[in-house]
């Protein structure tokens, strides 16, 4: 049987990401305290595969997730989900109702960052405590070794613990989304599908000028679209940067390929994070120049060319 861990304990939206995953389906469901732990359980080969979050629509890309598999051991990203987000406030069962009675309120940062402009309206006296997962929080308000009044978590799991709800839809941007994706060890490389992304990082060359720009070059000459791109310190001394990067593509398209072979000449440290498909499944359109047909249209001719002539015969 497969194994699949993932940011537990039950009822986290990393958990509902994971249900959402084909593969996962009659799978092992291995909850852990940390995105970290369970990359690093994929790598040790202690399970098949991880599902972890790796963007917010609202508060940007997960650090935790884009730093551990910029480097260590080699991970690939097999497939993406999408997971709408909307949170509730949930209480101790013996503990306060009243919104301005509550004194502390735990969850994970991330949720935090998400409903921080309705906790300073409403729960004004309520200090922050960071949980590891937004379902760790919930679980420890039923657990008299926590001390804190108030949880912010899914609605799935406020139901489900049979906890106080204190208020819903307390999200300050309806509609967030968190793309989480499914991280194997390298070597796994899904089919093309036709709508695909390829995610990669590049180490940023501190002495090169106009080093992003030769970067963003191999893209836009090729007619490749990126869908995302960060820069994150290394950690190695101020100012060592990386960019993490999405591309519309798989590795297999003719303009992908040739787009990484030459960053690769470039940036010999560029790391390739997977290609797998959209979430989405919307086709994307390409410059007719780019296409598979486009290329092997233009190796012909170069070929035709050096074919016709007598190449070192004179
Ligand atoms: O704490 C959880 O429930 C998680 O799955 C983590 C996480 C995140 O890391 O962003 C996932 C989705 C939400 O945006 C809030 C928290």
């Amino acid at each position: 049987m497969k194994s699949f861990a993932y940011l537990g304990p039950e009822g986290t939206f990393t958990e509902a990401a994971l249900n959402r995953v084909p593969e996962a389906d009659g799978a092992q469901q291995v909850p852990l305290g940390s995105v970290i732990t369970a990359l690093n359980q994929v790598r040790s080969g202690e399970v098949d595969a991880a599902v972890v979050p790796i963007e917010n629509s609202v508060e940007g890309g997960v650090t935790a997730t884009l730093d551990a598999i910029a480097s260590g051991d080699e991970l690939h990203i097999i497939r993406e989900v999408l997971v709408p987000i909307s949170f509730m406030l949930v209480g101790r069962p013996d503990g306060p109702r009243e919104l301005t009675e509550l004194h502390s309120v735990a969850t994970h940062t991330h949720a935090w960052a998400q409903v921080r402009i309705w906790a300073e309206a409403n729960i004004p006296n309520a200090a922050y405590v960071q949980a590891a997962s937004t379902a760790a929080g919930a679980h420890g308000l039923l657990d008299h070794t926590t001390t804190y009044d108030a949880a912010v978590c899914a609605p799935h799991l406020a139901k489900k613990l049979d906890l106080p709800i204190l208020a819903e839809g307390i999200e300050d941007t309806a509609g967030a989304v968190t793309r989480f994706v499914v991280v194997a060890r390298a070597g796994h490389l899904p089919q093309p599908t036709g709508s695909d992304k390829t995610t990669m990082v590049v180490p940023l060359p501190e002495d090169r000028p106009g080093a992003l720009v030769q970067i963003m070059n191999q893209f836009s000459t090729r007619g490749v679209n990126l869908s995302r791109i960060e820069s994150r310190p290394t950690g190695e001394y101020l100012g060592k940067y990386f960019f993490s990067i999405d591309l519309e593509g798989h590795l297999a398209d003719e303009r992908v390929s040739a787009a990484l072979a030459a960053l690769y000449r470039m940036f010999p440290g560029v790391r390739f994070l997977g290609s797998y498909p959209r979430a989405e499944h919307v086709p994307y359109v390409i410059p007719e120049y780019t296409t598979d047909e486009a290329y092997q249209r233009g190796r012909a001719w170069v070929r035709s060319i050096l074919d016709r002539s007598n190449t070192g015969n004179h």
